[in-house]
């Protein structure tokens, strides 16, 4: 494999980055502050609609600030264009040109900036080479397998020798099988160049298995940053625990909780605990998946589903209509807190001094 010269990774800050796309509307991203590591794998993760893909676009260059900054390793790139910031974007389905060969496609950047063919053909050739397809530089995207297209569309981004890289939904237009594949080849690909990949997607278990660290994004705020690991085991607020899956939220008399479907126990009903009936069994391989409603339990906080693995379901096969009571280690709760609130909202139930001074009055 033929060695080209990577450029060192960069460190991103965003601070009280805001966009608002018109006046009036309330901000598709609201004055949120993150830094993301140098040589980081870094995924920005949230339903439809939560900011994620503005953000990029901001860091991008793709898309005007409203107000905030973006650095990179302290340069202030905020107001530079695409092309002079450092970053280069992966897209969704690659967006490969139909018409040029792969070794056209990685060069077309150097082209539109002048740089000569023979020069061009060389750095790209140079490319193709270290992401594994040298070989088959003559061919049209066309005539490339998915993984293939994905592995020119990153030469092509790599080509302009950028210290992030930007990906946006870069496997959501493939097969559930090969987007498993490509997931774990982006992953390699950004251990071995080492650069900072900052990567959006909506899909909680893409993030999980990519990232270093996990952005969870909601209404164009930050709810929580940290490895997959840890927002996990420690979801911040009820947001996170059901947008990561896999949680039971339960109201206490001291607040919500989160336990993980895995960590709840399920005993006969005569036992102590929370009472529950079995409404579905659904049979997994591995585990089974109890979905059940708990009776005492406010509207909306009455489906919980426990996770058994195949042995204790065997010792117990439970079936739909049995009534049951659902328990776990204390060890296993997570309080969860209430959520990040806008800077509007903290602003407006902030008392401010002529407040207190009514306050004092009255
Ligand atoms: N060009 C635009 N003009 C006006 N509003 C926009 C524009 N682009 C996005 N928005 C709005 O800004 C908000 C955030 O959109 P954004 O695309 O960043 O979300 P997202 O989390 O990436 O969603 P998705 O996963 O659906 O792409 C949404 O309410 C969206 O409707």
């Amino acid at each position: 494999m033929q060695t080209v010269a990577t450029p060192p990774p960069a460190a991103v800050e965003i601070i009280a980055l805001t966009k608002r796309y018109a006046a009036g509307t309330p901000a598709a991203v609201d004055q949120i502050d993150l830094r993301i590591e140098s040589g980081s794998y870094c995924c920005l993760l949230g339903p439809s609609g939560c900011g994620k893909s503005t953000t990029l676009r901001m860091i991008a260059g793709h898309e005007s600030v409203s107000t905030g900054d973006v650095l990179l390793d302290n340069r202030n790139i905020t107001n530079l264009p695409a092309a002079a910031r450092g970053t280069a974007m992966m897209f969704q389905s690659f967006a490969l040109f139909p018409h040029l060969s792969a070794l056209d496609n990685v060069a077309f950047s150097l082209k539109m900036k002048g740089v000569s063919k023979n020069e061009r053909h060389k750095r790209a050739g140079n490319l193709l080479e270290r992401v594994a397809m040298g070989h088959l530089a003559d061919r049209k995207p066309a005539e490339l397998s998915g993984g293939q297209q994905q592995r020119v569309a990153l030469a092509r981004a790599l080509i302009t020798e950028p210290r992030v890289l930007l990906l946006d939904e870069p496997l959501s237009a493939l097969d559930p099988f090969l987007r498993i594949q490509m997931r774990a080849e982006l992953r390699r690909w950004q251990k071995e160049l080492g650069l900072t990949f900052i990567h959006v997607t909506h899909s909680q278990e893409e993030a999980m298995a990519l990232a270093d660290t996990m952005v969870v994004m909601n209404h164009g705020l930050i709810e929580q940053v940290g490895s997959p690991h840890a927002v996990y085991n420690h979801p911040s607020s009820e947001f996170v625990a059901r947008f990561m899956g896999g949680h039971n939220v339960i109201d206490t008399p001291t607040g919500p909780i989160a336990v993980r479907n895995d960590h709840m126990r399920v005993r006969g009903a005569d036992e102590s605990g929370l009472g529950a009936v079995i409404t579905d069994v659904e049979y997994q391989g591995t585990y089974v998946l109890l979905g059940l409603e708990v009776t005492q339990a406010a509207a909306g906080r009455k489906g919980v589903s426990v996770l058994l693995n195949e042995a204790t379901f065997l010792g117990h096969p439970y079936s739909a209509g049995d009534h049951v009571t659902l328990s776990w280690d204390a060890a296993d709760a997570r309080v969860l807190g209430p959520g990040v609130k806008r800077p509007s909202a903290r602003n407006s139930t902030a008392r401010t001094p002529r407040d207190e001074l009514a306050a004092e009055a009255a």
